[in-house]
């Protein structure tokens, strides 16, 4: 009950700063949400009052919003022209303003904000290995954990969990140049800076810019700051709108910048219901995070959409597979120098990488990437005694096949990818098999102290189910002679 009441206690905080603060208007008229707990997914938002189609959910003031349009100043670049990127900066204000263990934050500018933000990602993947490696050998828990996952998940974990040490790396050397940020901060914690700077910080600085990373990398939403659509600079976090929770099928809030500021790039922000939908008093508001797949969600958020066994091979869900590593073992098994022509022509033609398979739209079906990356594998391989030195015919033929000037290369060529397509499927189906017995056998080791771990174990389950059924699903359609 206390911890229901403390986390009432920062929501009312919150509102409290940012009416009386940034004027922002917080009746239920002009705020028709509120911050609950939402099972399963900690907080959530919920609906104050039924909300008609593309009315006004709340607005929040630009000043509020936590972006390097609001903190950019506090971090000008560096004497060498070290420039943090905005991930990096909206990271070091949250580690340096980090709120005390059950307390809040001593932020001057945003504080009432950052004391709402989650304090535990425990049961976030980023933490499992980053604690691996910090922990060394205490972190076994955490290593088996990681092992447990699908290797492309555990693939796309690491390239993740790189940009996070990358990202620390470049606070770090920011800071070590720029040592006054640290020396004028008046209400931070962060007072000393020399474990910061020594070659192995201690244990807690990497948590705590952990804590901020995950901050920013589940809770940043787009947001214009830039004329350039694409500029990483478009984003930011907000208040209010970042506990809402994501379902894959709608957004219940619809973001837009005020009309009246079109002209103007970073005003007030503000948040409509859909257009097609009225919102019930009482039920949770969801935001659609992107048609991101479950693998996406798992490493970036720390979940997984749920969805009921067996209704990925029905149809009924979609699901995906990433099959790079086993692509990339059949090209390293091929004959001779084969694996590194391969990858060269593939980079060079932007084709490398990114080979899925999918159940959905039927029939289930391998990428057009993976298809074109297969039928480049096979025609070198069996053209290559006489070509493998000079590529060149057999690459044109590739592209021609490619660009759709040539239905197909040849009829032995469109054999050779199905077949191959088929032993990829085998070979997820049978370590998907084995990867779902693993996670069977793993305990819980605290109960205690881990009261997630079913919900980690579901999710994880839920990954390899997925790899089964879309494989099992595609393998089906190869044996049926399906085109694609
Ligand atoms: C933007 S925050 C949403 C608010 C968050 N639930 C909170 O307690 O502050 C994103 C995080 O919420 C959780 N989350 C969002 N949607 C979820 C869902 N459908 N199921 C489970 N967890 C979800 C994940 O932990 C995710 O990293």
């Amino acid at each position: 009950m206390a911890n229901l009441s403390h986390h009432h206690d920062l929501w009312i905080s919150l509102l409290s700063w940012l009416r009386d603060k940034h004027g922002m208007k917080t009746d239920i008229d002009s705020l028709a949400v509120e911050c609950r707990d939402a099972p399963g997914a900690g907080k959530g938002l919920f609906a104050l009052k039924d909300c008609s189609p593309s009315s006004a959910l709340f607005t929040v003031p630009a000043r509020a919003l936590i972006n390097v349009k609001t903190i950019g100043s506090l971090y000008p670049p560096g004497p060498e022209g070290h420039e943090l990127s905005p991930v990096q900066m909206i990271s070091l204000h949250l580690f340096l303003h980090k709120p005390q263990e059950g307390g809040i934050s001593n932020d001057p500018l945003f504080g009432p904000y950052l004391s709402t933000l989650p304090r535990d990602f425990s049961g976030h993947p980023c933490t499992w290995s980053v604690n691996e490696r910090l922990l060394k050998n205490d972190g076994g828990l955490e290593r088996s954990l990681l092992q447990s996952l699908p290797p492309c998940v555990r693939r796309s974990l690491q390239q993740l969990v790189s940009r996070l040490w990358a990202d620390w790396e470049t606070v770090r050397s920011y800071l070590r140049l720029k040592q006054e940020i640290i020396q004028n901060l008046k209400t931070s914690r962060r007072t000393s800076a020399e474990s910061l700077f020594s070659e192995s910080p201690d244990n807690s600085l990497v948590q705590d810019f952990l804590w901020a990373w995950l901050n920013v990398n589940t809770r940043c939403i787009h947001y214009r700051l830039d004329s350039s659509i694409s500029s990483p600079k478009n984003m930011t976090l907000c208040p209010i709108l970042d506990f809402a929770n994501h379902t894959p099928s709608h957004s219940d809030i619809i973001p837009q910048l005020r009309a009246s500021h079109s002209h103007a790039l970073g005003g007030d922000y503000v948040f409509k219901s859909n257009s097609a939908r009225t919102l019930r008093k009482n039920s949770e508001v969801f935001l659609r995070y992107g048609g991101h797949a479950n693998r996406t969600l798992f490493i970036e958020y720390g979940f997984v959409n749920l969805w009921e066994e067996g209704s990925v091979e029905r149809g009924e869900v979609s699901g995906e597979v990433d099959v790079q590593d086993l692509v990339e073992a059949l090209f390293e098994n091929g004959p001779g120098f084969i694996a590194k022509v391969v990858k060269q022509i593939l980079e060079d033609e932007g084709y490398w990488g990114d080979w899925t398979i999918h159940s959905s739209p039927a029939p289930a079906h391998p990428s057009y990437r993976l298809i074109t990356a297969l039928r480049l594998y096979h025609h070198l391989k069996q053209n290559m005694a006489t070509h493998l030195s000079d590529p060149v015919p057999i690459v044109d033929e590739w592209r021609k096949a490619t660009l759709g000037e040539t239905e197909r290369i040849s009829d032995q060529n469109e054999e050779c990818w199905r077949n191959s397509v088929a032993d990829i499927c085998e070979s997820v189906i049978q370590r998907a098999v084995d990867g779902t017995q693993a996670v069977k056998l793993l305990q819980n080791p605290h109960e205690d102290r881990i009261p997630d771990w079913s919900q980690w174990m579901q999710s994880i389950l839920l990954l390899w189910q997925e790899e089964l059924e879309v494989s099992r699903r595609v393998l089906y359609s190869i044996r049926s002679g399906e085109e694609f």
